[in-house]
């Protein structure tokens, strides 16, 4: 069970620090310059207590330390945010998604989605459902993370605002939430944010966050076994805030200097927040005055388990930095939250609910007037009654009669019996009829047993027993429980069972027949889909070729020019390259409508790679139950088929094969399939590999890279590009 204190958790994070700190305390001693005589009476020294400091800790220990508990508190339905504050380039995003070139450097984001699905996989007893979304606050302009679409040179989706209803919280109107359903899938879009996250260069930080984002995981979850009218829900927010930076350190000019400004603002209008929450005396907490406190106002001040982790440099330069980010840390430490459990109930569930209370009274009165029956109702069935239930299902099964009459469990549980031969039946035989040879060569043949108290046992017989099967079973005419069925009567020998290979291709035709045609449709379509994207790939690098070859004969056009010198007057541009302008843009445009194809069909051939991977499975697993049924082969003797069998047909084994060797590589941790995976499919899509933000322009420029080899060079296929294509516009 969790226990929450109401009051924030505050952690240090230190970066370079030299001290080591005591374990709540961090104590600064700045030491005056000998050579500076003149008097000062600013203090040299601070202590500040917080309720931890991270220093010199694995990021597993930061996980465990600071993320661990809003994890857990979240599945139970409180909702929960980590927070990273501090001076630009001082640990804020390597703190919350850490690095993504090794996974054992991956930050508490990673880390929440792996406990997030663990405890999932755990909690049997509960349904969950997980949406993720994925909010950067930039320049005061709330976007979208995961909502443009890759490549198109649309700005991301806008008219985005921070809405409050009683009852709900706050929530970002517009926002897109993604179902997701395991931690590979998580990661996917993790990832996919990252790379449209808006990056910049400094002095402090060559990869410097330049907009504060929320990385929210939204869980719903219902009881099983309780009423399923309750259902909780939570937040589990994980915000990376931009750095404060101080312009005279980090050097940033032009649009960074722009940036800072909006940063430095609202990080100053969040500590206003705190200042107002932190004093009791104070009724009004300006939440509204920029988008950063009004989306974080329940995580600040309302129902939520808050942890903040103040990153902090140990240089004596980023002294005054260090120190406003401890006082924000102080400060907030004395902000109180009121996190209560989010309880819902479905309204609609109620009335689901109250209807079949309503039909269950209904069927409790039929039982209360047939208990004035007991000897009919709970006895077991004579011969005359059992005959009649099979009478009776099969006029139901051959369509001349429409309902069968049940008056009791034990009727029903005949009934039942009796389907199930039926269907065993007609199985087995059309099994034998395709004439197929079982086991060491004895046929197998199918005998309704001749006995006319117990005509129901159908018997799948070897010829030896042919014989003792048509004499008549007296025993069973004797005693009106039935006897278990003798293990030598209705099961083969170990032995006997057709090979499954076989077995399976006559499934394939008979039972299976229908999953296995949608199979061969699925794959079919799949095939399809996978020539498309291959002939879009081509077209896509074509028009790319072609967009690299305008530019560089403009850029030629160009420089020409101005070796030669621009006369005064003259225009910029020369009539060549005025002409190649519309043409560039209209190269342009081919490229984005088929690059958006390519985009659509990628996620078409993964969708039917789903629907053949499933149908596959689903394929085996019916035929494994209808082997069993059939054959009544012991347990011990089943031999499963694996994914791996040779009778499993379909497409993609190289890549199986692939991912197969990938879990033997990272045996030691097997957990680190997914982040590996969903990082290899993400550099895949981009075609390079990336560090930090995944997204930063560097990840851009290689990729640029990787468009523009020489043309005889065929490369690899390039499938995507990353978000913004005004980004990618400026670099080209
Ligand atoms: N604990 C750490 N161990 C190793 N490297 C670290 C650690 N913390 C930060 N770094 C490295 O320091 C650099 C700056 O860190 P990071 O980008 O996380 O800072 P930041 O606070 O997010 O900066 P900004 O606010 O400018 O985005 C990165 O290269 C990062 O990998």
């Amino acid at each position: 069970e969790c226990r929450y204190d109401s009051h924030f958790g505050v952690l240090v994070c230190t970066l370079n620090f030299c001290v080591c700190p005591a374990p709540q305390t961090v104590n600064i001693h700045n030491r005056k310059d000998p050579r500076n005589l003149a008097l000062n009476n600013q203090p040299s020294s601070w202590s500040f207590q917080l309720d931890g400091v991270l220093h010199h800790v694995s990021q597993e220990e930061v996980y465990a330390r600071v993320g661990r508990r809003a994890v857990l508190g979240a599945l139970e339905g409180y909702n929960g945010t980590v927070m990273c504050f501090g001076q630009t380039g001082a640990g804020k995003t390597y703190t919350m998604t850490g690095s993504t070139e090794s996974y054992k450097q991956r930050g508490i984001i990673p880390r929440a989605l792996q406990e997030v699905f663990q405890q999932v996989e755990k909690r049997c007893e509960y349904t969950f459902s997980v949406h993720l979304s994925y909010l950067e606050i930039y320049n005061e302009t709330l976007v979208d993370l995961l909502s443009s679409p890759r490549g198109s040179s649309d700005p991301p989706a806008r008219g985005m605002v921070v809405m409050e209803e009683p009852g709900r919280g706050v929530f970002i109107r517009g926002l897109t939430l993604h179902p997701v359903h395991s931690e590979g899938e998580a990661l996917n879009l993790l990832f996919e944010g990252e790379m449209n996250r808006i990056i910049g260069a400094h002095a402090l930080n060559k990869n410097s966050s330049r907009s504060h984002c929320i990385f929210t995981v939204h869980i719903e979850s219902r009881s099983r076994t309780l009423s399923d009218a309750k259902y909780v829900t939570s937040k589990l927010n994980l915000v990376d805030l931009a750095g404060s930076e101080r312009l005279g350190k980090t050097g940033s000019a032009g649009q960074g200097l722009k940036e800072a400004m909006y940063i430095n603002k609202s990080l100053s209008f969040l500590e206003q927040a705190i200042l107002a929450l932190a004093d009791r005396r104070r009724d009004h907490v300006p939440f509204r005055q920029t988008k950063l406190t009004y989306a974080l106002k329940d995580a600040l001040g309302g129902n939520c388990n808050t942890v903040l982790v103040a990153n902090i440099y140990g240089e004596a330069a980023q002294i005054e930095e260090t120190l406003s980010t401890l006082r924000f840390g102080s400060r907030m430490k004395r902000v109180q939250t009121h996190p209560t459990v989010n309880e819902h109930i479905d309204p609609a569930q109620i009335k689901k609910l109250e209807k079949e209370v309503q039909m269950l009274k209904e069927e409790l009165s039929i039982y209360h007037g047939l208990a004035v029956r007991p000897s009919n109702v709970y006895e077991p069935l004579s011969d005359a009654q059992v005959a009649e239930i099979q009478s009776q299902v099969r006029r139901y099964l051959n369509g001349t009669s429409k309902e069968i009459s049940i008056i009791s469990i034990r009727q029903l549980q005949e009934v039942f019996a009796q389907f199930k031969l039926a269907t065993n039946s007609s199985v087995v035989l059309s099994f034998s009829r395709q004439g197929k040879k079982q086991g060491a060569g004895s046929p197998v043949t199918v005998m309704p047993v001749a006995s006319a108290s117990r005509p129901k046992q159908v018997r799948i017989q070897t010829p030896e027993r042919e014989q003792e099967a048509q004499e008549p079973d007296i025993q069973s005419q004797d005693t009106q429980e039935s006897p278990p069925p003798s293990k030598e009567l209705c099961c083969f020998p170990p032995s006997a069972p057709p090979p499954k290979a076989e077995a399976f291709e006559a499934f394939k035709v008979g039972q299976g027949g229908e999953l296995n045609h949608i199979l061969k449709e699925n794959k079919a379509v799949l095939l399809e889909r996978h020539a498309r994207l291959r002939q879009l790939t081509e077209e896509v690098n074509t028009a790319k070729r072609k967009i690299d070859r305008t530019t560089a004969a403009i850029e030629r056009y160009k420089d020409k020019r101005a070796r030669q010198g621009i006369a005064k007057g003259e225009p910029v541009l020369g009539e060549p390259e005025i002409s190649l302008v519309p043409h560039l843009r209209e190269l342009k445009a081919q490229y984005r409508q088929r690059y958006e194809a390519l985009r659509s069909t990628t996620a078409e051939v993964n969708y039917c790679q789903h629907l053949v991977d499933q149908c596959r499975v689903r394929l085996l697993n019916e035929f494994e139950s209808w082997y069993k049924e059939t054959f009544r082969v012991p347990e011990e003797v089943l031999n499963v088929p694996k994914p791996e069998d040779p009778v499993q047909p379909g497409i993609g084994e190289d890549q199986e094969l692939f991912e197969r060797l990938q879990c033997e590589r990272l045996g030691d941790s097997p957990r680190a399939i997914s982040f590996y995976n969903a990082r290899q499919r993400t550099q895949k899509r981009v075609g390079v590999s990336f560090s930090k933000h995944s997204s930063t322009l560097a990840s851009f420029q290689c990729l640029f890279r990787a468009i523009r080899r020489p043309e005889n060079d065929p490369g690899l296929p390039v499938y995507l590009l990353p978000g913004r294509y005004h980004t990618i516009q400026q670099n080209n």
